[in-house]
């Protein structure tokens, strides 16, 4: 049995984490965190009968009470290297989602990680299509390297461009062929309206919109074609079978993995 706490507890993918431990042989959920909702019965959260699991909001003091073998994050950018450093000197082992965290505090964990010999998996997109799609991008941009990103996400969401778009350009940017750009000055008469650039000439555009959940399509251009890889999660159980993935694999890891892909194919 694998005791299974969830950081974010309150959000969108805390709860749909919880509902899915909850269903899921051989875990038990065993713990809630959260800014939000403290005190509240776990089940109020998950439109379930009592669990007698409360929602704390004091991260120590949750790993203290429910002694998590893991722990899956998904908070905010802002808190989630924090709250990563203390689930592992707490012994347990972190499996993250939360994804702008910046390169500086991965650099940290990472050394952490490797330090107390303990396995940590934080993965920008846990759907296993978003991981296809990557792969085949990657793949695509060998004979296409003219390439352009367009990530759509609920308007609730606070980083852009997406962590998945930004592994999509790292990605691209690392297979790509020859590229010799061969493009006019260009005049934004609207500042942004090309999008951000990754590598200097990956342009990434986000779209935010209520009704969306996460898609990106990876644009290819070449002569007289183009070629589209988009993904589409339409729902958060999109996620599901990727965080149980990592929850079970991360017991038997040392050190940080970052990408689910390394946990699928390797
Ligand atoms: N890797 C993947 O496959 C996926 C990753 N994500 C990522 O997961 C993260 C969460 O997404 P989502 O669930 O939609 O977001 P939500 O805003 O719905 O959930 C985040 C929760 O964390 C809480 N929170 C804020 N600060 C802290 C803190 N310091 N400590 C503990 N809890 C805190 C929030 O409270 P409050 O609302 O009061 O701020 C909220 O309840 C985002 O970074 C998103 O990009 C999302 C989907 C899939
Ligand atoms: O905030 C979200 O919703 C999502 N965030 C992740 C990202 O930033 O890539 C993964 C997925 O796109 C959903």
């Amino acid at each position: 049995m694998i005791r299974v706490a969830v950081s974010g507890a309150a959000g969108r993918m805390g709860r749909e984490v919880m509902k899915t431990i909850r269903r899921t042989e051989n875990m038990e959920l065993a713990g809630a965190f959260d800014i939000r909702g403290e005190g509240q019965d776990v089940g109020d959260l998950i439109q379930s009968a009592e669990t007698s699991i409360i929602v704390h909001r004091d991260l120590e003091q949750m790993l203290a009470a429910a002694r998590p073998d893991v722990v899956v994050d998904f908070t905010v950018p802002a808190a989630a290297g924090d709250n990563i450093k203390v689930i592992l000197r707490h012994g347990a082992r972190p499996v993250v989602g939360t994804t702008g965290i910046d390169a500086g505090t991965l650099e940290e964990v990472e050394a952490l990680a490797g330090q107390l010999k303990t396995g940590c998996v934080i993965a920008p997109n846990f759907a296993l299509g978003a991981i296809l799609m990557m792969r085949f991008a990657a793949e695509a941009a060998r004979y296409f390297p003219d390439v352009e990103i367009i990530e759509l996400h609920h308007d609730q969401k606070v980083d852009a461009p997406s962590g998945t778009a930004l592994k999509t350009a790292e990605l691209v940017a690392r297979s790509r062929g020859e590229f010799h750009p061969d493009r006019p000055a260009e005049i934004e008469k609207i500042p942004g309206a090309r999008g951000g650039r990754f590598d200097g000439d990956i342009h990434l555009h986000s779209v935010r919109l209520p009704g969306l959940v996460a898609h990106q399509e990876v644009i290819f251009g070449g002569l007289g074609q183009t070629l589209t890889i988009r993904h589409d999660s339409i729902s958060r159980e999109s996620f599901m079978p990727g965080v149980l993935i990592a929850i079970r694999k991360v017991m038997h890891l040392e050190g940080v993995v970052y990408g689910l892909e390394h946990l699928l194919f390797d």
